[in-house]
Formats: C-alpha cells, structure tokens, sequence
C-alpha cells in the first residue's frame, strides 16, 4: 500500500467513524479491485524506443463501471493513479453518478512528445489496457496533458481493436466525435456553483468574494470566467511561472490573452497590477477564497499556518494533504473539498456517457442545468450531513459518498445476513 492512498484513506476512516457504518462495509473500500500495470514501448521519431511505465485502476464498481481520467506526467506512480481512482469513487458516490472510481496514467514528460508520439502513445495505451476497457466495464476521460484529441485517438483505437463503434467507451471527446457541449468548462463551472452553494455555511461576506487562484489552465481558467461574470474579484492568479496581483481585480480576458501569446499569466497587461516572481505566494495572498486549481499536495502540515483567506476550495485533486486538516480546522479556514468542488467534469462526462448511449444529442442548455442540478444537490446533502454530525465540510461530503457506497455494498450481503440465515 504506497503511502498517498493510506494518507487518503485516512479520510475515509474518520467520515465512517463518524456516521457509524459498519467495518465490514468500508473494509471492502480498502484496496483498489484491480490494478494493471503495463510496459508501453513507444518508438520515437528519431527511431529509439522508449518504454514507459504505465497504469489503470478500476478501484471499485459497486455503483457503476468505474470513471476516471488518464494522465500523461513524468511523477505519475502506481500510488498516485490508485490514490486518483480512490478518490473518483468518493466523488461519484456524492455526485449521485452510477459510476464506480478509476484512473490510469503513463509516467512520461508528455512537452517532450512530437504530435506522433502522443498519437502512438495514446493508441499504445488502449491496445496496453483494452482488456478492461468498455462502457460498462471502465470508461476514461481527459486529465492532466491529455485532452479532447487524445480521447479521439483513443476512441478510435478502442473501435479498432473492438470491432464496434462505441463512442460511450471514453469521454471528454471532440464534439464531432460524439462529445458533448460544455465538458470543456464543467470543472470551473461546477466549482462556482459548488461555492455559491455552500458559502452562506462558511461565514464569507455577502456580495462579491476576493478570489486568489492558483492555476489558469483549463479548470481555473473557466472557473476565473465564470466568477468574474458572477462579480466576484479575482484579486490575484498564479500559474507555474509567475504570479499577478490587483486588489480590484484582475481582466480575465488579459489573463487569457497573455496565456494565448504562450506566456505566464504575470504577463498580463493590466494597469495597478503587480508581479511576483515566486508563483508559490499565491497561498498567502489575503483573501476570502483560496481556490486551488493546479497540483496536488500544495497545502501540507508545514505551510498551513500561512494561509490567510476565509476558505480554500479545492478544484484541483488532493491539494491539501491530511496532515494540514488539523492546523485548517484550528484557524477556522473550511474547506470545500475536491470531491464536491471538481465534481462538474464527472458529472458532464456522465451526460456525455448518456448521450452515446441513447443517440441522441443533449443541447447546451441541457447539460448545464444537469450539471447545476447535480452539483446543488451533492452540495446540499454535504450541508445536511455537515449539520447532523457537527462535523466539518470535507468529512461530511465522505460521510455522504460513503452512505450511498455501503447502501450498496449492503444490499449485496453483510455478515449480519448471513449470520441470521444460518440461524
Ligand atoms: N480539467 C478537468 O476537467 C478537471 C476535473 C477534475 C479535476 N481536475 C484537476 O484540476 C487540476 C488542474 O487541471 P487542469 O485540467 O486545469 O490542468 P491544466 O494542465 O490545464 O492546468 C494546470 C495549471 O496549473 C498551473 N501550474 C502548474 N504548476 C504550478 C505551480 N507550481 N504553481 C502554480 N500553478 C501551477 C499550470 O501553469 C496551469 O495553469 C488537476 O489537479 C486536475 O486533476 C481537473
């Protein structure tokens, strides 16, 4: 067991003790079903090989096949991808999906690639992993370096080798593909709706919020997007280069065009602005709302006492590790955790799933009151949780995911029937 997803599960643990579940029903949640593991060759364009350690995790299908993204990065380890797919299952559960929690990855330097190489990595991937792959069985998405041209190839690949034109087999695909409107903005979108859901609980102040951001790639972008159109500041967004700042608000359409021009959003051209060099500064920017959206692990036991906002919401996965939970609760920072916060991308993917399956074609229109649905109600049932356990927002949100899980679980046996029937 690697050491990310004992440090997850601990979550887990504390929600369960909380709402009294029995043991037997969370012991089933304490590995992944099934890990594979694979050795890709690529062949590059210089003609040398290059074998690359690769992963997928179905980590449990109680509720559904199991949903999850597939990264393309250099630190991606087994513990990583297992400790991602946990956590898909948690966020599934909440979001009311009938899906289970995977995740797959390869550990490579995905701006290394020629367009090629990706193409033959991503294809190499499906004939690598194609034995559990399927819309019922296990059905991936975009994550970090992959995007909607991955999911093309590799829906394309996966009809290859299948024999069956089977579009609900991957989301997150071109529009023209089979893709659906709006996946492309789900995550930031359902991050906003997930804030205004819940931010009468946290004590923010009415009106518009002073939003500090880390990351401006796609789920921060659109989160940034959509939070400057609701009237909120962002007062201050870092990405992995630099660090900008203005106390009445930073021109999203600066932040992007900078981006564009294939620069850091501290190139962006407003007047009163200001820079930092140090793009990790962005945690102690003064604010109401801390909304992280690049990496996982930023927040840990050593830099928690930095903060200084009101409330953190966790867009990225992971951002903030166990070990800072305690120091967070102590400053009175609540955090709107990962599970709630990201889970429009899931959620839109799932439309998308739908819509292969039926096809038929969901408008625009459509997937965005699904997703405001979705999203409101997993958020309304962490409040309720939250109220009747006294207990903070993260560990009602596992509280919820973990009831609808073991309601499950349950219905298939527990030693409690199988006691009385020998009886
Ligand atoms: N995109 C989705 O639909 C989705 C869904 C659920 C969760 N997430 C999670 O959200 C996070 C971001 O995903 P994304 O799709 O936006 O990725 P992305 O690759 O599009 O963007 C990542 C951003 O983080 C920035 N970044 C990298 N290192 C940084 C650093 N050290 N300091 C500050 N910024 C840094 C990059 O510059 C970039 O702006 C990931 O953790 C991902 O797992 C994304």
């Amino acid at each position: 067991m690697g050491k990310m997803l004992s440090a997850a599960r601990s979550r887990m643990y504390r929600a369960a003790k909380q709402v009294d579940l029995h043991e037997e029903l969370v012991q089933r949640l304490d590995y992944p079903a099934e890990t594979l593991a694979v050795s890709i060759p690529l062949r590059r364009d210089d003609g040398t090989l290059m074998q690359l350690k690769s992963w997928r995790c179905r980590y449990d299908d109680t509720l559904g096949p199991s949903k999850g993204g597939i990264r393309f990065h250099h630190s991606v380890t087994e513990d990583e991808v297992q400790t991602l797919a946990f956590l898909m299952t948690m966020k599934c559960s909440l979001m009311g999906l009938p899906f289970g929690g995977g995740k797959g990855g390869i550990c490579v330097d995905a701006d290394d690639l020629s367009l090629h190489e990706k193409e033959a990595l991503s294809r190499g991937w499906v004939r690598a992993f194609a034995r559990i792959l399927g819309p019922d069985r296990d059905v991936p998405a975009p994550d970090v370096a992959t995007g909607a041209r991955e999911m093309a190839w590799m829906a394309d690949e996966f009809g290859t080798l299948t024999g069956e034109m089977r579009p609900g087999s991957f989301t997150g695909k071109p529009v023209p593909l089979g893709g659906i409107e709006g996946r492309t903005p789900a995550t930031g979108h359902g991050a906003l709706i997930a804030l205004e859901a819940v931010r009468h609980k946290l004590g923010l102040p009415l009106g518009p919020l002073k939003i500090a951001l880390q990351g401006f790639g796609n789920a921060g972008s659109w989160f940034a997007k959509e939070a400057a159109r609701a009237g909120h500041k962002i007062v201050a967004v870092s990405d992995s280069s630099g660090l900008i700042r203005h106390g009445e608000g930073l021109s999203t359409d600066a932040l992007e065009a900078a981006k564009q021009n294939g620069g850091s959003v501290a190139d962006a051209e407003q007047a009163g602005s200001d820079t930092l060099k140090t793009s990790s500064l962005i945690i102690e920017q003064e604010c109401d709302v801390l909304a992280l959206a690049a990496l996982g692990g930023v927040i840990d036991g050593d830099n928690a006492a930095s903060l200084k906002c009101s409330a953190v919401l966790e867009i990225a996965n992971r951002p903030i590790l166990p070990d800072a939970d305690e120091h967070l609760r102590r400053a009175g920072i609540e955090v709107i955790p990962d599970i709630l916060a990201n889970g429009g991308g899931v959620t839109v993917s799932h439309a998308e799933w739908v819509q292969n399956r039926q096809g038929l074609d969901w408008s625009e229109d459509r997937v965005a009151d699904y997703l405001r649905d979705t999203i409101e109600n997993a958020s309304a049932k962490t409040l309720r949780v939250m109220d009747e356990n006294q207990t903070d927002m993260r560990t009602a949100a596992y509280c919820a995911a973990l009831i609808r899980l073991c309601e499950a679980i349950s219905a298939r046996g527990t030693a409690q029937d199988y006691q009385r029937r020998q009886q």
